[in-house]
Parts: C-alpha cells; sequence; structure tokens
C-alpha cells in the first residue's frame, strides 16, 4: 500500500475516532445540560400549574365555605320540613348559585337527605329539590362517605348519573357552629371539560399536567379514561393510581417516593426520572395542602428540547475537523509524499542511468536537506561512474592496443599487421591502386641466439624495428610477424617504389645492427599487389620471393615476378 493511501485510511480513521469521542462527549454535555434545564423547567412549570388550578378555585372554595356557614341553610337542615325556612333557604341558595363561578350549587341535608341543585340556566329555580339521597343508592355513597369521614372540604371528581354531567365538585361539610355536628354538605359543580381546558390542557408539546388527590389517583388528566370518578368511595386497590402512567417497577417505586416528600415538605417541587411509554420524561411533583391535592408535572425532555437542537452544533465541528483533515492531507501530500514520488522517480531514473539534475522536486524544511543531500549523493555517483567509464574506455583502448602490438619492439604484431593488411587492401580496391608488401627475414639468427644468448637476440631484433620504422614513411606499416620475421606494407605504392624502399631498408639493417662486431643482415622478398587479389596470395608471393633472396644468398632484396 502507497504511503498516500495509507495516509488517506489513517486520515478516515482519525475522522471516524475523533468524531466517536467528540459524539460522546456532546451527548453527556448535551444531556447533562438539558437534564438540568429540564430540572428547573419542572420546577417552574409546577408552580405555574398549580396557581392556574387554585387561582380559580380558591374563590369558589371560599364562597363554598360561607355558604355551609349560612345560618339560613343551616336553618332549614336542622328541620328540612319546615316550609317558611325551606323558602328563605332557596333564596339564599339561589343568591350563592348567582355567586358561584359556575352559576350552580348543590345542598345535602343529612337530616332527610334532601338534595337541592340549581344550575347555570336556572333548570331548577322553581324546584330546587331534586331528590333525596339515599344510603342504599351506590351513587349517593359519596355523601354518606364524606360524612363518615367528616372532611370538612373534599374535591370530587365525579359523574352525576341523574344530571348527567362529569363535574369537579367542591364539597363542603355544613357543621352546626355549636355542636359541631354534621348537617348536610353544600358546594358547587365546575364542568370538568372546562377544568381541563384551563388546567390541563397545556399546548406546549411535550408537557403533561397531572392534578392527583391525597391518594395518588388521578383526578385531572388530558386522558379522561385515566381519570379516577368518584374516588372517594372505591376501595384503595381500584383507583386509577399515577402509578398507571409510568412503565416500569422502579418507576413507579420512584413515583410513590415523589408523592411521599411533596407531601412532607410542602411548597417544594420534587424531581425525577421516570419512563412513561417506553420514554425517559422529567416528573415534578408539588403537594397543595389547600385542596389536599398534588400537582404533577410530566416534561419529554425528547420533545422539548431534542438533544438534536444541539445537532448542527455537531455538524459543524464535524465538518470543520473533515476540512482540518482535508488541509492536513493536501499539506501532507505537498511538503511529503510528492517530493518523495519526486525523489523516488529520481532514484529510478539514477538507477536506470537516465538521471537529470532538473527530475529533483522544489522542498522546504527537512525534505530539502534530503533532496540536497540526494542531489549530492547522485552527482557523486554520477562523477565515479564517468571515471570509471572513462577508466574502462581507457582500459580497453590499451588492450585493444597491447593485442596489436608486439611487446619486444612495440611495431603492430602479427594480429595488429593483419588488420592494417586488410584495411590497405580494401582501399587499394576501392581506389583502384597498388599495394607492396616486403617481407622481411633476419639473416642466420638462430645462430645469433644460439652464440650471444636470447638476450641479444631480442636486442638485435628491437634494432632492426627501430631500422624499419625510421626509415619508413608516417602512412607505411611495419609490424613483426613473428620470430625474426618483419613485414613492412607500403600503400600507395609501385614496383619501383617497392624496390628501391626493401633495399634502403635491408641497407639501413646492414650498416646500423650489428652484433658483437658482425653486422646483421636481413633478406628481402617483395611483391607489389593490385588492390583486387587476396591477401593470402599477396602474403605468399612476398614469402616466395623471400624464399628466393635467400636461397640466393640472403642479405639482398628479391621481388616477386609474374611466372617467377
Ligand atoms: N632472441 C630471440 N630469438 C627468437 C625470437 N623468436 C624466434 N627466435 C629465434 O630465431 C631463430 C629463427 O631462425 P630461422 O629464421 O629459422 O633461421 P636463421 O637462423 O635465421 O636462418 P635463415 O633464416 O635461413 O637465415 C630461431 O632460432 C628462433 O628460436 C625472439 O623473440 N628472440
Amino acid at each position: 500500500m502507497s504511503l498516500g493511501t495509507r495516509f488517506i485510511w489513517i486520515a478516515i480513521g482519525l475522522v471516524l475516532g475523533t468524531a466517536f469521542a467528540i459524539w460522546q462527549v456532546f451527548d453527556r454535555v448535551a444531556t447533562g445540560v438539558v437534564e438540568q434545564w429540564g430540572t428547573r423547567v419542572a420546577e417552574v412549570q409546577v408552580r405555574y400549574d398549580s396557581a392556574r388550578l387554585l387561582q380559580p378555585l380558591e374563590r369558589e372554595i371560599a364562597l363554598a365555605h360561607q355558604m355551609a356557614d349560612s345560618p339560613v341553610i343551616q336553618d332549614l337542615a336542622r328541620a328540612p320540613d319546615d316550609e317558611a325556612l325551606d323558602a328563605a333557604a332557596k333564596a339564599e341558595m339561589e343568591r350563592f348559585r348567582r355567586n358561584f363561578g359556575a352559576n350552580n350549587y348543590f345542598v345535602a341535608l343529612l337530616d332527610n337527605g334532601a338534595y337541592y341543585f340549581n344550575d347555570a340556566e336556572d333548570e331548577f329555580g322553581e324546584q330546587p329539590l331534586r331528590y333525596h339521597l339515599s344510603p342504599e343508592d351506590p351513587d349517593d355513597a359519596w355523601f354518606y362517605r364524606l360524612v363518615e369521614q367528616g372532611r370538612d372540604f373534599h374535591l370530587n371528581v365525579n359523574p352525576d348519573s341523574e344530571l348527567g354531567v362529569i363535574k369537579l365538585w367542591i364539597d363542603v361539610l355544613m357543621r352546626d357552629p355549636a355542636s359541631n355536628e354534621i348537617l348536610g354538605i353544600v358546594g358547587t359543580g365546575m364542568e370538568l371539560e372546562t377544568m381541563l381546558a384551563e388546567t390541563v390542557a397545556v399546548d406546549q408539546p411535550g408537557i403533561t399536567t397531572i392534578f392527583v388527590d391525597h391518594s395518588g389517583a388521578i383526578q385531572l388528566y388530558r386522558d379522561r379514561d385515566l381519570i379516577d370518578y368518584a374516588s372517594l368511595v372505591k376501595p384503595e386497590g381500584q383507583k386509577s393510581h399515577l402509578k398507571r402512567l409510568v412503565s416500569d417497577a422502579e418507576s413507579r417505586e420512584r413515583v410513590g417516593q415523589l408523592l411521599d416528600q411533596a407531601q412532607a415538605s410542602a411548597g417544594n417541587v420534587h424531581t425525577a426520572f421516570v419512563t412513561v411509554d417506553g420514554q425517559r420524561h422529567l416528573m415534578g411533583v408539588a403537594w397543595l395542602p389547600r385542596i389536599g391535592w398534588y400537582e404533577v408535572t410530566l416534561l419529554d425532555l425528547d420533545v422539548i428540547m431534542p438533544v438534536s437542537r444541539f445537532v448542527p452544533l455537531l455538524i459543524i465541528v464535524l465538518i470543520a475537523l473533515v476540512i482540518s483533515i482535508l488541509l492536513l492531507h493536501v499539506a501532507v501530500r505537498r511538503l511529503l509524499l510528492q517530493p518523495i514520488s519526486a525523489l523516488e522517480a529520481a532514484m529510478q531514473a539514477l538507477k536506470n542511468g537516465r538521471y537529470v539534475r532538473g527530475d529533483l522536486p522544489a522542498a522546504s524544511g527537512e525534505m530539502a536537506r534530503l533532496v540536497r543531500h540526494f542531489s549530492d549523493m547522485a552527482n557523486t555517483i554520477q562523477a565515479h561512474t564517468r571515471e570509471l567509464e572513462d577508466r574502462v574506455e581507457a582500459r580497453t583502448a590499451e588492450l585493444n592496443r597491447l593485442a596489436r602490438v608486439d611487446s619486444l619492439t612495440e611495431l603492430p604484431n602479427r594480429r595488429g599487421m593483419q588488420e592494417a593488411l586488410d584495411q590497405a587492401r580494401e582501399r587499394a580496391e576501392r581506389e583502384g591502386r597498388r599495394l607492396s608488401l616486403l617481407w622481411i627475414d633476419v639473416d642466420e639468427f638462430k645462430q645469433i641466439n644460439d652464440d650471444r644468448g636470447h638476450d641479444t637476440g631480442d636486442v638485435a631484433l628491437r634494432q632492426v624495428a627501430s631500422c624499419l620504422q625510421e626509415e619508413l614513411r608516417g602512412y607505411d606499416v611495419a609490424g613483426r610477424w613473428g620470430g625474426d620475421e618483419f613485414l613492412v606494407m607500403l600503400y600507395p605504392s609501385t614496383e619501383e617504389r617497392m624496390a628501391s624502399v626493401a633495399e634502403r631498408l635491408r641497407e639501413r639493417v646492414a650498416s646500423r645492427v650489428s652484433v658483437g662486431g658482425q653486422p646483421v643482415t636481413i633478406s628481402v622478398g617483395g611483391y607489389c599487389a593490385e588492390g583486387t587479389e587476396p591477401l593470402s596470395q599477396i602474403l605468399a608471393r612476398a614469402d616466395r620471393a623471400l624464399y628466393r633472396a635467400k636461397e640466393a644468398g640472403r642479405n639482398r632484396v628479391q621481388m616477386h615476378t609474374v611466372g617467377g
């Protein structure tokens, strides 16, 4: 895997790892902030909802108490069959009806069970005595239960099957001020729907308001089916308890604790997280001692302040992260990867012998130093290579030369001479001119070796070679053919010239070379040939002429003649 690909994988890993870490931190911080904020909201909401319920109720409750204290109505309660008292009490009741917010009232007398009621439409103004309560009628059980309990004040959500309405009843015990004896119950009924609309119907999504009575039974709640009607007369186990709203045992236990804590410190709001319909909710509870109810607020924090609100922030952070990584990637490419690639290409070129200085990348910092070191190294390698090549070339030329030069006389050896002859013959053929070959052999050379030693023989050979060289023109070639035999090639040439050169050579050797005072002589056989003749023939004819020179007594020149 290339460095660039590896870096991309590392960058992707970095982005994912950092994004995961950011998400973890973000989730915790956001949840913490939302929870803290939610707790404050729950406290405020509980107080607000409590005020909304208590405000309209307080006046009605006060009025109901006044009604219960009314001497006129109390007189009727003591003597329900007294018609004069009945008329006065009805007038008093009518006055209270007009004062009550819902413009209705009820008066129930313990003595004979008489139940007086008139509504907002004054439907029963003529005959407010609606019916008589009976301890045997389950619908009337509320009355007898309240009397039995002796509770001076009670709020009761109860359907009235006789009147066909569901109402929130304010029930106040009417007691004889002297004996404290219970005379009956008076009060007013508020339309449940109106109450629900005014109290628990909160427009804001995610906020649920519930009112429960002292036993935890649901009294005001947007879902009418969960309201515990007539809780007063129900056994504890059958009540629609607040705990019904939460999903698990742990949440139910928390609800119980919240109710206990709230009642123990009236006026304070207590909060805890509970699970409702599988969702985490924040529950705030306050005890309202004036009416003996609890105010409960449920906040669905995911709806009110979803953590998703923070997501744009998270996206900005992630985008910034990705951009940073991309910029880093571009920087790494520019500063590292591209110079490294160029350096690698330059190395490859150097390896293949095609390195050019300009191929090196522009870089900075450590990379520039690396490029500089590489450049120095490449230059040194190139210089060494050049030097080595020059040396090899020189050595090869030297070896070539040595292969063609006789080490004793420094004249071309047989191989060198052969090449020179080939070239001259081709040239003569090309130019249509003639060339001459002189075959020279030192006379009685074996004798010199035998008499004076081999080294003296070598000296004689060297002197003969010097004579040949000195006597020839620059473009004539003399070579040692082997042993004491020499060849001289003259080009261009004529027979006359050949004869004169041969004679000059013979004379010069005879006059210049001597061993132990005795002159050294040579015999020469010559042949002046056409360029078209094969070399073998030229050599053979010169050799035959030499043979004849030897035969004729040595120290002489003999030319080959056609037919000779
Ligand atoms: N000192 C020396 N002797 C050599 C060298 N090469 C060949 N010889 C000798 O040269 C002699 C050549 O003798 P020949 O050419 O056969 O005979 P010659 O004595 O010269 O007699 P003719 O040619 O008939 O005059 C031999 O004894 C070789 O051993 C050499 O490099 N140095």
